[in-house]
């Protein structure tokens, strides 16, 4: 079954919304955004997260020593480098990690090959911020993927209306929605309730 990830949670009652719901994973953002939270905030909402749903921190080209501090503090499970990171960098880090592509072309599917990491997560290219559009890219570029499926992770203005068809066609390890479960910049308890049971209907 494909697992799924909401992103940008800001508040204790749609963090346990989400893991009443079911979600696999739950993220913060810790870079420049309207959903960004503080290492404070963060470790509080953690403390709501059972141990068998994954905590993922997004990170927009951080410095090693930030990421590692919130790693530990918070704890994560996982870093989302949704920046301009290099493997380089990411390698040099070691922590368990997520590479982000942001996706124009077929040239940014096969920029996948230069990682070494968990999942590579391909998202709209953002807008205002590095991500959370709110937008879907074009599904057929990921006809092709290099990338074995088991590392899969989609993004990009995924929303209860549209995921089934997006796992239909991509068949991803897992979906990661933020801006299609708000209302008026909000995350929503029922539309965030019906995406995860969107994702968990949906046979791969
Ligand atoms: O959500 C944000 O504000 C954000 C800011 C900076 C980098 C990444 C961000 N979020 C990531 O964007 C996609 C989903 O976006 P959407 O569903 O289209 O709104 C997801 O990977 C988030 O982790």
């Amino acid at each position: 079954m494909t697992k799924v990830k909401v992103c940008g949670l800001m508040e204790s009652g749609h963090v346990k919304t989400a893991v009443e719901a079911g979600v696999d994973a739950i993220g913060f953002v810790f870079a420049p955004s309207r959903r960004r939270i503080t290492l404070d905030k963060a470790i509080e909402l953690a403390s709501l997260v059972p141990s068998n749903v994954l905590k993922i921190g997004v990170f927009v080209d951080a410095t090693a020593e930030e990421i590692k501090r919130v790693y530990e503090s918070v704890p994560l499970d996982y870093i989302q480098y949704h920046g301009n990171e290099s493997q380089e960098f990411i390698g040099k880090i070691g922590l368990p990690s997520i590479k982000v592509l942001s996706v124009y072309s077929n040239e940014d599917i096969k920029r996948a090959e230069k990682y070494e990491v968990d999942f590579i997560l391909f998202d709209t290219p953002g807008k205002e911020f590095k991500g959370g559009s709110g937008e879907t890219f074009d599904w057929h570029l990921l006809e092709d993927v290099g990338v074995p499926l088991n590392k899969l992770i989609l993004a990009g203005g995924l929303n209860p209306g549209n995921v089934s068809e997006a796992i239909q066609r991509v068949k991803p390890y897992m979906v990661d929605v933020s801006s299609g479960v708000e209302i008026d910049n909000r995350k929503d308890d029922d539309l965030i309730r019906a995406f995860v049971s969107a994702v968990k209907n949906e046979e791969r």
